[in-house]
């Protein structure tokens, strides 16, 4: 069965954003734990409240979401359970976002979300076998001044972070605006990505590159508007965390058959399989695989090459990914 070998496939995810792993049953059980009430009346009304138009109505409920997580133990259990379905799906290497503001505006302190999230990657390296790194995300509807406030609080977990990136509502809010923080983040030695050419054009995307000098681009999937930025990706080999059912739910293509991976992929560009927001989009990264192998007809060399792109373009060391891949290589060329 396809699904089994996807499921089994080693994979790498690189575009999870934590908060965004709050699956309805959880969100109830912490609304439980700290006597909140959810504006959902069921589990089930939850799911069905999940149908968005673009990025800002779905970033309008997961920010909403996002209320019950309070105590170190909630982060925990959150970053526990996604690390749990990750392993089920075969994923070996995860490098989580997380968004310190969301909790830090609510005045959660920033140890408390770090700490709860720091301790189960622990865990999850001990008791589950997954390595990971943890990426802290500026939110971009914000300030550079409450980015840059936020990066001096981070620094003192610096050893638990690999690196910054940028999400939240991108029209609007360029690159450029936060160039003086991610220039400050470089100088400290963190890596750098952010989230471009998702709903804003290209020349987002060539704002992350030269001004941001990000090491991969999450999701990028409106690259081939620009054919001299597609030769440029391809040949610097830039990373696109291409993430499909987030792209179908939130309207940036209109079905799957028209999303670009494959065409992106045929054309030599590092594109990986990520799940964005696997809680709000109906599939964590086995279902994102399944769906883009039914819908664009992909070869199992293809959905090889995907995984593999996962590791190149990880944050692992040089030994670490070809330990990854020579895993990789022999479940497909040495099975059994
Ligand atoms: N897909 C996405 N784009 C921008 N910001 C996000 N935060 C969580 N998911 C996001
Ligand atoms: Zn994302």
């Amino acid at each position: 069965m396809i699904r089994d070998w996807i499921r089994d496939l080693p994979k790498a995810e690189l575009h999870i954003h934590i908060e965004g792993s709050l699956e309805p049953e959880l969100m109830f059980a912490l609304a439980d734990r700290h006597q909140m009430t959810l504006p959902y009346d069921s589990i089930e009304a939850a799911h069905q409240a999940y149908q968005f138009q673009d990025l800002q109505s779905f970033l309008d409920l997961y920010y909403a979401g996002a209320n019950v997580l309070r105590t170190e133990q909630d982060f925990y259990d959150l970053t526990w359970n996604y690390l749990q379905r990750a392993r089920q799906q075969g994923v070996h290497h995860t490098e989580i976002f997380f968004d310190p503001q969301t909790h830090t505006q609510r005045g959660i302190a920033f140890e408390t979300v770090i700490t709860g999230i720091h301790q189960a990657l622990v865990e999850g390296k001990s008791q589950l076998d997954i390595s990971s790194h943890l990426i802290l995300c500026f939110l971009r509807h914000l300030s550079a001044e409450d980015a840059m406030k936020t990066l001096e609080e981070a620094l003192p977990y610096q050893d638990w972070i690999v690196g910054v990136g940028l999400d939240s509502s991108e029209q609007g809010h360029p690159p450029s605006k936060f160039t003086a923080v991610f220039d400050r983040a470089r100088g400290q030695g963190f890596l750098t990505v952010a989230h471009a050419g998702e709903e804003g054009p290209p020349e987002y995307i060539w704002e992350a590159i030269e001004l941001l000098k990000v090491a991969r681009i999450d999701h990028g999937v409106r690259s081939p508007e620009d054919p001299k930025l597609m030769e440029w990706l391809k040949e610097h080999q830039i990373p696109l965390t291409v993430c499909p059912l987030s792209n179908i739910e939130l309207g940036v293509f209109e079905t799957l058959k028209q999303h670009p991976i494959k065409q992106l992929l045929d054309a030599g560009l590092n594109v990986s399989v990520n799940s964005d927001d696997p809680a709000y989009f109906g599939g964590y990264v086995q279902e994102n695989f399944m769906a883009i192998y039914e819908a664009l007809d992909l070869s199992q060399r293809d959905l090889y090459q995907l995984a593999k792109n996962s590791f190149l373009s990880s944050f692992l060391s040089e030994s670490e990914k070809e330990e990854a891949i020579a895993k990789l290589d022999r479940f497909m060329f040495n099975p059994g």
